[in-house]
């Protein structure tokens, strides 16, 4: 093995749950096949599991009567999902190729590999199901990358990296499966002084009051619990995560939404993010922070 290259055999190995919870989260994503995610990720070969920002590009999608209309719609929601990985990546500032970035809750891979295409350095994911880091590490084979870019099933809360290890890390949709004050305390045990975190994530409104019933229906939906906004900035002040920017992307999101809204890919909780998302009870965020 040269230094470049990553030990597969710890990729393989599969821990026991820390929790029953966990359990039950690794057996919904090793379970997950919904449409709405493969033939997405099969325009290109990114598979994502968050959602989409950016415009909607009509002259892209055409007229709706055309045959290859929902082609096109599939391509579109990609093209948004893409779009907002992109903008996360954007707010880890300058990550050279030696660098290693970590992926809390990687899911089936796609951010991972557009990091190291972008900035060509390793980056390391870790997700509760062997379904997905079993995925993700087939696709980074079938790209040449699987010595840059590898999945492990691990508790993101309990990582095996060392302290300092990280010159960046993320969380895209991953935050609302775990205690927030453990989260940070590990991402700030595995960053280096200076390094950066980002997180896209969806947060309940302390100005609405308490969670909406709207809430409440996507935490039922994904088996999830959805942090307040308050949550995530005090959880970060108590682990030396200080926030550099935080943005509401909530009238980003609008659109893929209701233009998923649209498609036949529909999987029932479109109403619940668009009605959230209106009713103000609801955000979906940005917040990168510095390792101080
Ligand atoms: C909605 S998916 C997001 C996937 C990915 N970040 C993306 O943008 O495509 C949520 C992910 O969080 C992972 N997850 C939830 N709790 C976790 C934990 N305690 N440790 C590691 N991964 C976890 C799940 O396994 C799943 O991969
Ligand atoms: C913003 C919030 C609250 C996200 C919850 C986490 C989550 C399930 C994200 C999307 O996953 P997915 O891409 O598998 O979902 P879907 O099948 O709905 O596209
Ligand atoms: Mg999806």
């Amino acid at each position: 093995m040269t230094s470049t290259e990553f030990d597969t055999t710890a990729a393989a190995f599969v821990p026991a749950p820390a929790t029953a919870y966990q359990g039950d989260i690794a057996r919904y994503w090793n379970s997950e096949a919904r449409p709405v995610n493969l033939r997405l990720g099969d325009v290109d070969g990114l598979y994502h599991h968050h959602y989409g920002i950016g415009e909607i590009d009509t002259a892209a999608l055409g007229d709706p009567e055309d045959s290859e209309h929902e082609k096109k719609l599939i391509t579109e929601l990609h093209r948004l999902e893409s779009a907002q990985a992109e903008v996360l990546l954007d707010h880890l500032g300058p990550i050279a190729p030696g660098d290693t970035l970590m992926d809390a809750g990687c899911g089936r891979g796609g951010s991972m590999v557009m990091a190291h295409q972008r900035f060509g350095c390793k980056v390391e994911g870790v997700t509760l199901s062997s379904t997905q880091a079993e995925f993700g590490n087939r696709r980074v084979q079938e790209l040449g990358i699987a010595d840059h870019v590898r999945s492990r099933v691990c508790n993101m809360l309990d990582t095996p990296f060392a302290n300092g290890q990280m010159s960046g890390s993320w969380n895209n949709e991953s935050s609302m499966y775990v205690d927030l004050h453990d989260l940070f305390a590990e991402h700030s045990r595995v960053l280096k002084v200076g390094g950066r975190y980002v997180t896209i994530t969806g947060c309940w409104n302390p100005r609405y009051g308490q969670p909406s019933k709207w809430v409440s229906q996507i935490n039922a939906h994904f088996e999830c619990n959805i942090h307040s906004r308050r949550e995530y900035l005090r959880a970060m002040a108590d682990n030396r995560l200080v926030p550099q920017a935080v943005i509401d992307l909530t009238p980003d999101t609008l659109p893929y939404w209701e233009l998923r809204a649209t498609s036949s890919l529909v999987t029932g909780i479109e109403e619940a993010f668009i009605e959230s998302y209106k009713d103000g009870s609801f955000q979906y965020v940005l917040i990168a922070a510095d390792r101080v």
